[in-house]
């Protein structure tokens, strides 16, 4: 196991938002946690790079490769984030500064991690432009020159720069159109298989589970009530919630035989 949440319970003032939480990601794995929203899978995914908003507490532990995070110094933790964890958000803008140029950010992204000389970093930084598959010369360019699917992969390249051991994928295709968010995650889907790092991947369709998931939790007003392997969970959901999410998916249930997971139904089980 690379990544384990144990009895993380985030609080408001006034309510409990994430209740007990406890979940695990193995090595190289590419694991969802599915869920209305608001029931607090965003929350729980900034906890592990404790960058909670400062008016919510948290209980519990956070480990990762068995390191307790939350028993580390904001340093120990700024060199933590990007090297072993990193993140792509939803918000693919409001990652960038406007009139820093694409660059820039990418240079500023390994500067503050150490990495020396300049001219490594922007070596780097063309050779991980060049990795998402796009052109170097993008470098140059300002973020309001690219579009939204060009920025989510620049966010991807900036995230998988310093080869981190977890990447959490926050919603990253809903600013996006279908077409680009499917690229999007297909480039995910490729990266992962490149440099082997554990995917958590957060998200509220299905259809992106049932295609790139092996395992996932599903989460209920801030409690998981379904945790498994894909194909148990989409083929024989045990948990209410978990049917009636499945079922709001009509594109899950195919005609004939197949099942939600697209495998066929096993005779006798
Ligand atoms: N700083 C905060 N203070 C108080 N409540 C908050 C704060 N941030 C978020 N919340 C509330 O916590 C709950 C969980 O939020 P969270 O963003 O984790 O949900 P989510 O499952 O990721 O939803 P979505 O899919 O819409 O992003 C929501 O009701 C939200 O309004």
């Amino acid at each position: 196991m690379i990544l384990t949440m144990d009895k993380v319970t985030i609080r408001s003032r006034e309510k409990t938002i994430v209740d007990e939480v406890s979940l695990t990601v193995h090595e190289g794995e590419w694991f969802a946690l599915v869920g209305q929203s608001g029931s607090g899978k965003s929350l729980l995914s900034q906890a592990a790079g404790r960058m909670l908003p400062p008016n919510l507490q948290m209980e519990g532990h956070i480990r990762l490769h068995g390191q307790d995070l939350l028993s580390l110094s904001a340093r120990q933790m700024r060199d933590i984030r990007g090297r072993r964890l990193a993140y792509v958000f939803q918000d693919y803008q409001g990652s960038f500064t406007p009139f820093r140029t694409i660059g820039q950010h990418l240079d500023e992204y390994q500067k503050v991690h150490g990495i020396t000389p300049g001219a490594v970093r922007k070596q780097q930084g063309m050779e991980a432009l060049e990795s998402v598959g796009l052109e170097a010369e993008l470098y140059r360019r300002y973020p309001f020159q690219l579009s939204g699917g060009q920025l989510q992969r620049v966010s991807i390249a900036m995230a998988l720069m310093l080869s981190p051991d977890v990447l959490i994928a926050d919603e990253v295709t809903t600013a996006l159109d279908s077409v680009s968010g499917h690229r999007i995650l297909e480039l995910l889907a490729h990266k992962q298989r490149e440099t082997g790092c554990a995917i958590l991947f957060i998200t509220h369709d299905w259809r992106h589970v049932r295609r790139y998931a092996s395992r996932l939790a599903v989460m209920q007003e801030g409690r998981i009530v379904e945790t498994g392997g894909k194909h148990r969970i989409l083929d024989h959901p045990r948990h209410p919630y978990t049917r009636q999410l499945i079922q709001a998916t009509p594109m899950l249930h195919k005609p004939g035989h197949l099942l939600p997971s697209g495998l066929q139904e096993v005779r006798g089980q």
